[in-house]
């Protein structure tokens, strides 16, 4: 198996020879039963920007200028008290989940109070420090060119993260996102969220009932899984038949900590790495491109 984007220093693996007989069963079923599942915000999107930190889109939305100081100052607020929370390993999935519907309810019914027009989406996404991770265009224009779906899972703000990707100009056809949604009025302002609420632990089955997307893809049976949160490990649950999928977990945040965790549950695991080098390496070599 050729795949020198293993050899990285950011790349730790827990099953090595198990990962290179996953690559190579993807390999020899063929493009045409791949499809590629992935979370956004921290995994799609750069963790650092700069020596700080880049924005998620709902932090895109909070710190833009339609947002007055006290909105700004209360949304952060919850950031300060809920993402700790979020990412504590030392807290179990049940002990998270009506913790993170409080986070995003509180945080949708903020940014509901500011009036935010539809209108100014796409100068807030302009002048934001939003990133996509380096080698997107790479990424995108491989699985466009040889017809693979993306399926893009995301607890994140689907209006804010569709524009970055369509200000990067790779919202290709096969491109479908499934995230939280705001709906506006004939005004073109935003009045609320629309359903069912998607946060870090309910991507799974349960919030795409009714879209058929999987449905539709039942002879895909191959799978690569991109996520970076534990929550993001269930965002294939809803595929029928899956006969090998491979997972790939950034761990951006509090390495050490998590890293024995995140060894347990995907199955390669890239640590501090602000690059789509792993994943296109991948990629070339299953679709036979080395
Ligand atoms: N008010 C909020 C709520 C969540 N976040 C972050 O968004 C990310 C979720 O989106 P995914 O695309 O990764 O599913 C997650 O990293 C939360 O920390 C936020 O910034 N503000
Ligand atoms: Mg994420």
């Amino acid at each position: 198996m050729k795949v020198p984007e293993l050899e990285k220093a950011t790349v730790r693996i827990r099953q090595p020879e198990r990962v290179r007989e996953i690559i190579q069963s993807l390999r020899e079923q063929g493009v045409a039963k791949l499809q590629v599942i992935s979370d956004f915000d921290m995994t799609l999107s750069r963790f650092g920007c700069n020596g700080r930190r880049c924005p998620t889109s709902h932090n895109i939305l909070d710190t833009s200028r339609v947002i007055s100081e006290d909105g700004k100052k209360k949304l952060k607020d919850l950031l300060h008290y809920y993402y700790p929370i979020e990412i504590d390993p030392n807290r179990t999935l049940e002990e998270k989940r009506p913790l993170m519907v409080e986070w995003w309810t509180k945080a949708h019914e903020l940014l509901v109070q500011q009036k935010i027009r539809k209108g100014d989406i796409a100068q807030i996404v302009r002048e934001s420090e939003a990133m996509l991770r380096d080698g997107y265009e790479e990424f995108f224009e491989r699985l466009h060119k040889n017809n693979v779906p993306l399926f893009i899972f995301s607890a994140g703000v689907g209006d804010i993260l569709e524009e970055i990707i369509r200000q990067a100009n790779v919202f290709y056809s096969n491109v479908n996102v499934v995230s939280n949604y705001m709906d506006f009025n004939e005004d073109g302002v935003l009045t609320r969220f629309k359903g069912p609420l998607i946060h870090t632990y309910n991507k799974n089955n349960t919030v795409l009932q009714g879209t058929g997307y999987f449905q539709q893809l039942s002879t895909r049976t191959s799978i690569i899984l991109l996520g970076d949160s534990m929550g993001d490990l269930t965002m294939a649950d809803g595929v029928p038949s899956v006969e090998n999928i491979l997972k790939i977990g950034f761990l951006n945040d509090k390495v050490e900590e998590r890293r024995g965790k995140y060894l347990d549950s995907y199955d390669i695991v890239l640590e501090s790495d602000e690059t789509l080098d792993v994943v296109n390496g991948i990629l070339r070599y299953i679709l036979a491109e080395t």
